[in-house]
């Protein structure tokens, strides 16, 4: 199935996820453009990792659709959905520790099948762009959290995605660190044409860097919309208050 007016979105259309007896998502869709950024929110356990999941492949759903640009990939490998388009990062650092920061990022495009002297300018490109060049021979393992951070999410752009999946790309960041993430997040859909959904914690950060949010609770699409109407949405706040953290921008 090709769908033209899909032809540069990620979608996702009424995906179940069933667990053993639990339904962890209950009939969700979602859609993120080439220039987007997205905010995947909602109160602890109300689905965001297993959307991520069903859309990276790591899962197949019980129901529904996942398409890359028109092309259905429901059930894919993970391997193949990469090669689609998507990459996604995870809730814990994955870096080669005992490779350099230059190694990791090049390694992310030569994962993707990109030519070697064409890796290595990659490579080069990103680490000046997000202005982290003098750290290019430092180790994985010598880096602080944040760096390592900033590194991950480089080596999935090396890959040339166009939909990038950042599953709390700022868990463990201190203020400052979440700050310049937001800088360097915000430009990516313009420079790399790659969207972005993002799962965080840190509303400052989301409420900031979103264009729109899909917010989840118990499995379910609560709402959508740009963060300020989801922000004065009474079902959101709700379903936050009734986790004890209210999406407000500021609150972590
Ligand atoms: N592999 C699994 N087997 C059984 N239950 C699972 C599995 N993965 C997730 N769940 C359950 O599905 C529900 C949704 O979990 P999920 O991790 O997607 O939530 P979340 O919104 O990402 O939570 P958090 O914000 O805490 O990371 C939870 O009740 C969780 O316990």
């Amino acid at each position: 199935m090709h769908d033209l007016s899909n032809r540069e979105r990620l979608t996702a259309s009424g995906v179940v996820m069933d667990f053993a007896g639990l339904r962890a998502l209950d009939d969700v869709s979602l859609s993120l453009g080439q220039h987007e950024i997205v905010g995947l929110i909602g109160p602890n356990g109300s689905g965001k990792t297993t959307l991520v999941n069903v859309l990276s492949g790591a899962l197949a759903p019980t129901a529904g659709t996942v398409t890359i640009d028109g092309e259905k990939v429901t059930g894919l490998a993970p391997r193949k959905i990469s090669h689609a388009g998507l990459v996604r990062t995870f809730q814990t650092v994955r870096l080669f520790g005992t490779l350099s920061v230059y190694e990791n990022v090049q390694l992310g495009a030569l994962g993707a099948g990109i030519r070697r002297s064409q890796a290595a300018a990659k490579a080069h490109e990103l680490l000046e762009l997000f202005g982290i060049d003098h750290l290019r021979d430092v180790l994985g393992d010598s880096l602080s959290y944040g760096q390592k951070r900033i590194v991950e999410i480089l080596r999935a752009i090396a890959t040339d995605c166009n939909y990038l999946l950042l599953d709390e790309p700022a868990a463990g960041l201190n203020e400052e660190e979440s700050d310049r993430l937001l800088g360097q997040l915000s430009n990516i859909p313009d420079q790399f044409g790659c969207g972005i959904l993002i799962i965080d914690h840190d509303m400052n950060l989301i409420m900031r860097l979103c264009q729109r949010l899909h917010v989840l609770n118990q499995g379910k699409t609560i709402a959508e919309g740009t963060p300020e109407q989801v922000r004065a949405n009474p079902t959101v706040v709700e379903a936050y208050l009734g986790s004890q953290a209210a999406p407000e921008a500021g609150a972590s």
